[in-house]
């Protein structure tokens, strides 16, 4: 007779198989996540490409990795399954058919045929084990790294001075936006930023060929060659019925209609969207830089995004009376919106850095809103964030420090850098 430890771990592969992505909260207990661990790409960052690339500096490549993996660590003494993308990447792309595709695809969306450049790339690519490529991909290719001799023609000789033939991917360490998990589905993002976009191409090719996903039928709510931007920062799942998105620098107006008519019309458990306006700035990138749930009724919150009185323009999408049309209407105030949207009495809202006008200013600059809810209540965030931390403790968190002197050179905290895949339901 089976033990009922077995008999639960059972019924959790067959969910997993019935459903690999499952997240239906943003607090729910997180079962599996997934992560990127910064590579050699943090390092082909030089002063001249930074703020293209979306980097303030330039992390050390030795102490990012140990702070990540501190990070993983983290999770994993929690019971949390830690994925790699780069490592369901290689084995996605160890079929050589989709290798081949992959780096035709990634050839093309880098338009890094200069000079006629792409032949002796494919070549170069496909050279290498999946795992190996994929790494290269990631990094970005130098030009000085084919060889001279490979060199014939008088184009690939006429060589320009950017050093780069494919542009390195530093940002991928923040998984959270190029998908982003909704219900047992996902969108897979039209990034806005030209040194993004390539990424979601990877969670494209696993969706749809990795062995964990392939045979699932996963819906994917929004694909990435939907022509108006979304990414996963702004996405955040409320509970089983509501979803929050950022209307943002990164995130369009256009986009989230798009997703809350696809998920109205496709049968998804999901009766609300709650479109919420932030400044467009580089501060303030995404929702969740600036708002982040962290109990059934406690939320973090950046002063700055809100007017004198706590005004902000926020719209309530819910199903049209037919499937090409949204109702919307308007509310001026985004704790009473949640509060009607959640069926919540009462609602705190925690201010980074404890509203003092400098220290939430530094605090959210350093992700200190950028909490990742690994159970209702119980939040991982960056040391660095000593106010923040302090004041959801004093609210009852239980607050799970990581280190972050160099992880936080990207601009993004513990929650831009993980994309949960299976979250257990939370309580109605
Ligand atoms: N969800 C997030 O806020 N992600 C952080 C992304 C930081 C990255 N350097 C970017 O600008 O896209």
């Amino acid at each position: 007779m089976s033990s009922i430890a077995e008999i639960a771990s059972e019924r959790e592969i067959n969910h997993k198989l019935k459903h690999p992505i499952h997240v239906t909260s943003e607090i729910g207990t997180l079962r599996t996540v997934l992560l990127k661990r910064p590579g050699k790409e943090v390092e082909n960052l030089v002063p001249e490409y930074l703020q293209r690339l979306l980097f303030d500096d330039i992390p050390y490549l030795p102490i990012i990795q140990r702070e990540h993996d501190y990070f993983a660590e983290t999770l994993k003494n929690r019971g949390i399954e830690v994925l790699y993308l780069e490592k369901l990447a290689a084995e996605t792309l160890s079929n050589p058919e989709l290798k081949k595709q992959f780096v035709d695809d990634i050839l093309r969306e880098s338009r890094a045929n200069v000079n006629g450049a792409a032949k002796i790339l494919r070549e170069y690519l496909l050279s290498f084990s999946s795992m190996e490529m994929v790494d290269k991909i990631m990094s970005g290719v130098l030009k000085k790294e084919i060889e001279e001799s490979k060199k014939t023609h008088l184009y690939e000789l006429m060589d320009d001075q950017y050093p780069f033939y494919l542009d390195p991917m530093p940002n991928l360490y923040f998984t959270r936006d190029p998908a982003a998990s909704i219900g047992n589905g996902l969108t897979i993002n039209s990034m806005r930023e030209p040194a993004r976009r390539r990424e979601s191409l990877f969670m494209q090719y696993i969706i749809k060929h990795h062995p964990r996903f392939a045979d699932h039928d996963v819906p994917v709510w929004l694909d990435r060659d939907y022509e108006f931007s979304i990414e996963g920062g702004d996405e955040l799942i409320l509970s089983d019925e509501v979803i929050a998105i950022g209307v943002s620098a990164r995130t369009s107006a256009r986009a989230i209609e798009r997703l809350a008519l696809n998920l109205f019309k496709k049968n998804s458990s999901f009766k609300k969207v709650l479109a919420v306006e932030i400044p467009k700035c580089r501060a303030f990138m995404h929702l969740d830089t600036v708002f982040t749930m962290v109990d059934y009724d406690k939320f973090t919150i950046h002063p700055g995004i809100q007017g004198p009185q706590g005004d902000m323009n926020v719209y309530i999408l819910e199903k049209g009376e037919d499937d090409e049309h949204v109702n919307i209407s308007h509310r001026s105030n985004l704790q009473e919106a949640l509060k009607e949207a959640l069926g919540l009495s009462e609602l705190v809202l925690i201010p980074c850095g404890g509203g003092d006008e400098i220290a939430s200013s530094r605090e959210q600059w350093n992700d200190g809103s950028n909490t990742l809810a690994i159970a209702p209540g119980v939040v991982v965030t960056y040391d660095r964030n000593y106010i923040s931390n302090e004041l959801l403790r004093q609210h009852g968190i239980e607050v799970v420090e990581i280190l972050s002197s160099e992880l936080s050179r990207g601009r993004g905290g513990p929650r831009c850098m993980s994309m949960p895949i299976v979250r257990e339901n939370i309580r109605k």
